[in-house]
């Protein structure tokens, strides 16, 4: 696995190249910081503009939940947003990293990677089978005609 940690700073085609480059992709926000919450959907609705496949794997994570006492993002709002992106959610530390919960947040985007590899790949399979079985149907129309 290679881990690109982007800069935040990015023009709109360096975001770009970023997003076509990844497999899946970690949105972190600072529960400190209502505007970095807030840049969230822009940059989904990006994403699933430039990105295709299209319902790219996503998690979502709000940074510095040793920082509670400075919290200006409810925990409920990133699991509804989370919900609306239907992705997973974690709060964590990358300073406390109590429980291992910043390893798990990766451990659930190769998860999720993984899942739609396999889900495209079977779908693949799926479509050259029907081109096979049309290409050998035609032939036989041809043949018995
Ligand atoms: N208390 C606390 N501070 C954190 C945590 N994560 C990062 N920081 C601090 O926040 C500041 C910014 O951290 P960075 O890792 O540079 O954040 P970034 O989003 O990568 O910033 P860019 O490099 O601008 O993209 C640093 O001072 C970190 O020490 C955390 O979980 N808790």
């Amino acid at each position: 696995m290679e881990i690109l940690d982007t800069a935040g700073q990015e023009d709109i085609q360096q975001k770009e190249s970023h997003m076509r480059w990844g497999d899946g992709f970690v949105i972190v926000y600072d529960i400190t910081d209502r505007g970095s919450f807030e840049e969230v959907a822009p940059l989904r609705s990006l994403l699933e503009e430039v990105k295709r496949p299209k319902n790219v794997p996503l998690v979502l994570v709000g940074n510095k939940s040793d920082l509670d006492h400075a919290r200006q993002v409810g925990t409920e709002e990133g699991e509804r947003l989370a919900a609306e992106m239907a992705c997973a959610f974690y709060e964590c530390s990358a300073c406390a990293n109590e429980g291992g919960t910043v390893a798990e947040a990766f451990h659930e985007l190769c998860r999720e990677v993984r899942r739609r590899k396999a889900v495209q790949g079977k779908a693949r399979r799926r479509s050259s089978t029907t081109h096979v079985k049309q290409a050998i149907n035609k032939m036989l129309t041809k043949i018995s005609s």
